[in-house]
């Protein structure tokens, strides 16, 4: 039995790693102790590869990995994944979102009561010291304080309940919620960046993302009420270190309760040397509970991904399929197919790919594109290419892509259509489905045809004399290729399209001779 290789690239709980010790399909290398040098050696074999925040999955990673197909974060933020590098090569993407979540909303309270308490420092003084000094150790209350939570999402608007449940005064900054998601809980919602600045707590919950890197940085802090305290559990870099530094030295920030880094692992920062932050090495989604869920939740993606069965959570697939109606599961199969034969006929660079649509099928045109790109860029790339990087490397080539929804005027139910332009002109297909999945191009260019896109064939654009039939037909015979099936369409301007479907391939020398002959506008060969 061929076996798919699934490489676990950090340390995962065990309750994954029995899953996919115990599953027969699979073959799998534990490699989280291993050097991230050596893992590039590891992860060219991988099918599907399981990571956490201590693997970056960079440019470096993914040269290596040539043949990946998917690759799981387990866990949530998937800021050192390179979605846009997975994309480009095919990978899917995905993360696993909430198994972690309580994990780390509990961390930020450990956090927000050991900075009001002082308490890692008061617990060595007594603990390491031998020293006991009561009045070393005046906190603050949680009680009646201010608290700005900024995003709410899983975390921060549990971060918030639980702070209600203290008595405090909570407001929250989220541009990308609805004010009701906070209000219906009680919680105070603003657009406004300057009432999380005037809280006497801040923690952050957002993504780290170009939007979020140095969110609070110099000139937000002074801005701050002095005494403030800061919590990040969620990315270094959101609050900018440098700042934090300068501020936690002179005492404007009077505590920091700190779990990340913008460069992990941190053993040398300088957050480490200064006496008013609580520190932890990352540990917002470290409980058994936690761990033991992400892991088996990532154990069973990777087998499902690694098997082509689904993709849960992908963070880069341009289609929901479970959005996707049966009805134009078919139209998609048609979409890709009319497209590869289109881009084998133009025989020259494409510049733009069109689809429109009609009827029902019209709501879905989004999905039909991208898969039009996969037809038309296997065809002139010479590269591997699917759904997930199809619309990137036509990005990527300049290929100007774009949809249009149609009156449904043309008789059937629904009908799919794609026009591409190239530096020849303008060439266009058009199919539809019939009852029992029955595929059918209904159009090419201006001639009406009904075929069957499957198999080799050759496609005549000729002038409409008598005799061109024979002549094909001959000239084929002498090759020892069979005619299946011979289809012809009549145009405007007396010409017409010949359909040839063949039993065997018709290679360069024989379009050639077709092209030769007098009735011969255009010839070209396809394959489906
Ligand atoms: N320390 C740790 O071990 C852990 C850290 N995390 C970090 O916490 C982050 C949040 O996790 P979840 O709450 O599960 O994610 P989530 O996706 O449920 O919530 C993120 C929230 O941030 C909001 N947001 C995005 N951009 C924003 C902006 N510019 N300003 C304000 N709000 C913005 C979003 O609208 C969303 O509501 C993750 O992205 C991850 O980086 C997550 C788990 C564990
Ligand atoms: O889920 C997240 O975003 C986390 O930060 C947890 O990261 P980890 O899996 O513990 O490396």
């Amino acid at each position: 039995m061929s076996k798919y290789t699934i490489v676990v690239c950090d340390h995962i709980h065990d309750a994954g790693l029995n899953i996919l010790q115990n599953t027969e399909d699979i073959n799998y290398v534990y490699a989280a102790d291993i050097d991230k040098v050596k893992l590039l050696d590891i992860i060219k074999n991988a099918d599907v590869a399981i990571t956490r925040s201590s693997t970056d999955v960079d440019e470096k990673f993914l040269n290596a990995a040539t043949n990946l197909k998917a690759i799981i974060r387990a866990g949530v933020g998937y800021d050192n994944v390179d979605i846009d590098g997975c994309s480009k090569r095919g990978i899917i993407a995905m993360n696993v979102p909430t198994a972690n979540t309580i994990a780390a909303v509990e961390l930020t309270m450990a956090h927000m009561l050991s900075c009001l308490r002082k308490f890692p420092y008061a617990h060595n003084q007594l603990k390491e010291e031998r020293v006991w000094k009561r009045e070393d150790w005046y906190g603050n209350e949680l009680y009646g304080k201010k608290l700005g939570v900024i995003g709410f999402g899983n975390i921060g608007h549990r971060v918030a309940l639980r702070a209600k449940a203290f008595e405090m005064d909570v407001i929250t900054y989220d541009p990308y919620i609805s004010s009701t998601k906070a209000t219906d809980l009680g919680i105070k919602y603003t657009t406004n960046f300057e009432d999380i600045l005037a809280c006497d707590i801040i923690t952050i919950h957002t993504p780290k993302n170009k939007e979020t890197i140095d969110m609070i940085s110099f000139d937000e802090i002074k801005k701050m009420k002095d005494g403030v305290v800061l919590i990040n559990c969620a990315r270094g870099g959101l609050y900018n270190e440098e700042a934090l530094v300068e501020n936690l030295k002179s005492g404007k920030i009077a505590m920091a309760g700190i779990d990340v880094f913008k460069k992990e692992p941190a053993t040398s920062h300088p957050l480490l040397d200064l006496p008013n932050v609580t520190v932890t090495a990352h540990l917002g989604a470290n409980t058994k509970e936690s761990q033991r869920e992400i892991s088996i939740q990532s154990a069973n993606n990777a087998i499902e991904s690694a098997r082509g069965i689904s993709y849960p959570n992908a963070l880069n697939l341009p289609i929901d399929e479970s959005k996707i109606p049966a009805f134009v599961k078919p139209y998609i199969e048609l979409t890709q197919k009319m497209a590869f034969l289109l881009a084998q006929i133009s025989k020259s660079q494409i510049r733009a790919v069109e689809v429109s649509a009609e009827g029902d099928l019209s709501e879905y045109v989004d999905s039909l594109q991208t898969f039009a790109s996969v037809g038309v860029l296997s065809v002139s790339t010479g590269l591997s290419v699917n759904y997930v990087n199809a619309n990137f490397i036509a990005n990527e080539k300049g290929i100007d892509l774009s949809t249009k929804t149609i009156t449904n005027n043309s008789g059937y139910k629904n009908r799919v259509t794609i026009k591409i332009t190239t530096a020849n002109g303008v060439k266009s297909i058009s199919g539809t489905v019939f009852e029992d999945n029955i595929q059918r191009v209904v159009k090419l260019d201006d001639f009406v045809l009904d075929i069957e896109p499957k198999g080799k064939m050759i496609i005549m654009k000729n002038k409409d004399i008598p005799g061109v039939v024979g002549q094909v037909g001959s000239i084929l015979a002498k090759n020892n290729i069979n005619i299946s099936d011979f289809r012809l369409s009549r145009g405007k301007n007396d010409h017409a399209l010949a359909v040839i479907l063949i039993d065997e391939k018709a290679n360069s020398k024989v379009i050639e001779d077709l092209d030769n002959l007098e009735a011969s506008i255009a010839v070209a060969y396809a394959e489906i």
